[in-house]
């Protein structure tokens, strides 16, 4: 298990991380989200030691995170951090020894690292050469050649295609089926909303709400989705907080009183749709953080 306790790190008057706090289960899949500057990549740098926070605590299984555990972690950087001018395979190769793989083992992840990610037939091509969403397959190959057993990626979703993301989704999903904890930072908030078990939003530095998509949907405030049949256009003038009327016979009402709302639905005609309508993660981090 990752755990991030009271993380506090300022730049000059800066204060980057003011309190965060945050915890990723094996087999979890944690998705980092808030606006941009909010502090997801100086929380993730702190986590693997490029940062030294003012105070607070990484622990990953109650050990506080050094040389060892960090060894045995997948980082995908914000900056990246490919050399341009090496062949992929063998650079591959070089990051999996760093980490403390034999030579044959090494090359052997390597390989199976750019089959995976479909790009066998550029192993001898250098870094530089390729596009930059490809760059972006062999940062994450490089993130996973040495079978890390915690990931921590930064927007590790950001400029692929279609394709390579659904990739990315599997190798995320794969990697925490087999018990590894896994923290992404995204702003691409239905990924993050199809992707994660959990989802932690920071705001200026605080964690400001975190949980399942589900538990924060259910702390939201949702609407009501109503449809009647033969309903005069001024039903609902008498009722307490906004109400739109979006479709023919159909409304979108905030009123905290569903109760009250039903009641007058059903003296105004036949009601043929009474519900909530379920709140996206991007209605979720808009209420949020506004
Ligand atoms: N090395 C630094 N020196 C000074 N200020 C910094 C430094 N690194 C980060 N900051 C500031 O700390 C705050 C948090 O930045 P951070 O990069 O962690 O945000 P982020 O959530 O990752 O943003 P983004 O979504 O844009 O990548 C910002 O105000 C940023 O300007």
């Amino acid at each position: 298990m990752l755990e991030i306790r009271n993380l506090r790190k300022r730049f000059g008057e800066k204060t980057a991380l003011d309190d965060v706090s945050l915890t990723v289960e094996p087999g979890q899949v944690f998705g980092f989200v808030g606006a941009n500057g909010a502090g997801k990549t100086t929380t993730m740098r702190i986590a693997m030691g490029v940062l030294i926070a003012d105070s607070g605590d990484v622990l990953w299984d109650g050990e506080p995170m050094g040389h060892a555990q960090r060894l045995r972690t997948g980082y995908m950087p914000e900056e990246r951090g490919l050399y341009p001018k090496m062949k992929i395979g063998e650079q591959l190769a070089y990051f999996a020894e760093l980490h403390g793989e034999t030579p044959g083992g090494s090359k052997k992840a390597a390989a199976t690292w750019l089959e995976r990610l479909g790009l066998s037939d550029r192993s001898g091509d250098f870094v530089q050469d390729l596009s930059l969403g490809n760059q972006q397959r062999v940062q994450l190959a490089v993130s996973l050649v040495h079978d890390p057993k915690l990931l921590i990626l930064d927007e590790p979703f950001s400029g692929l295609d279609p394709i390579a993301v659904d990739t990315m989704a599997t190798v995320l999903s794969e990697r925490s089926a087999a018990g590894v904890p896994v923290i992404f930072s995204s702003h691409q908030l239905d990924l993050v909303e199809r992707l994660s078990d959990s989802v932690g939003i920071i705001a200026a530095g605080n964690i400001v709400a975190s949980g399942s998509v589900d538990d924060l949907r259910r702390r939201g405030n949702r609407k009501l989705r109503v449809s009647i049949d033969g309903a005069a256009p001024t039903w609902a003038d008498a009722l307490p907080g906004e109400v739109a009327n979006v479709d023919e016979g159909e409304w979108v009402i905030d009123s905290g009183d569903d109760q009250k709302v039903l009641a007058a639905a059903m003296a105004a005609g036949r009601v043929t749709r009474f519900g909530f309508d379920e709140p996206s993660l991007v209605d979720i981090f808009r209420e949020t953080v506004s």
